[in-house]
């Protein structure tokens, strides 16, 4: 893939609903596919997620295709008024790597508004926790209703906070019509496959 059609993929969703637990679990799957990846995460005031990736891929990736963008305090300003800052990173890469095919966009943790400008992202995953409560797609956020695809996180953890998955589904189904969603517990790898069939279909064969 060339310069200009390497596809951006972003991450949105509230804080600690496992992006960057997805990011991680993601990565691997797509250089063990033979894409070339890059990694951007967008953080508040530190580059502490670009750290942990940086760690975390150190034999995956090369070091200079993972970049932190320090936001400031409005988190969606990076990913939404004004992608620039992330704009430049991508461009840095794609000029450092020409073959690259992809990279995955984590913005920082926000709440249930946070959505990517189109020019930033091709294809924008939203990320809650079922930690949080069943009834947050409920609240048709406009990440929840405007995402590519809803990535409901966390699993695992409803039995513990009485979150009934039937009733996260009936309401995902109603809240999103005809668009995707799927379930994920990114502890134990779950549902990473179902990801990335949507990210390869949408995007990546595009
Ligand atoms: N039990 C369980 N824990 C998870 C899962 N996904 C993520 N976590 C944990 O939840 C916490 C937050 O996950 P992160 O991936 O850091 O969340 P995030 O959305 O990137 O957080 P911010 O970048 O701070 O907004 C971490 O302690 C993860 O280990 C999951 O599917 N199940």
């Amino acid at each position: 893939m060339g310069y200009r059609d390497v596809a951006k993929v972003g991450l949105g969703g509230p804080v600690g609903s496992g992006k960057t637990a997805l990011v991680k679990r993601l990565v691997p799957e797509l250089v063990e596919r033979d894409y070339e990846v890059g990694v951007i995460a967008n953080d508040i005031m530190t580059q502490e997620d670009a750290d942990v990736f940086r760690e975390t891929f150190a034999d995956l990736l090369p070091a200079d295709l993972v970049e932190g963008v320090e936001t400031g305090a409005c988190p969606h300003t990076g990913i939404r008024e004004d992608p620039s800052m992330n704009l430049a990173a991508v461009d840095e890469f794609t000029e450092r790597h020409p073959e690259l095919d992809v990279v995955l966009i984590e913005s920082g943790g926000d709440n249930l508004a946070a959505t990517f400008n189109p020019e930033l992202a091709d294809y924008f995953l939203f990320v809650i926790s079922v930690a949080e409560g069943e009834d947050i797609p409920r609240k048709r956020g406009p990440g929840v209703t405007q995402a590519d695809l809803l990535v409901v996180n966390k699993t695992d953890l409803a039995p513990h906070v009485d979150a009934d998955l039937d009733v996260i589904e009936a309401d995902a189904s109603e809240v999103r019509g005809d668009d995707p969603f799927v379930f994920t517990d990114c502890k134990a790898g779950e549902g990473i496959g179902d990801v990335l069939e949507h990210v390869e279909r949408e995007v990546l064969f595009a």
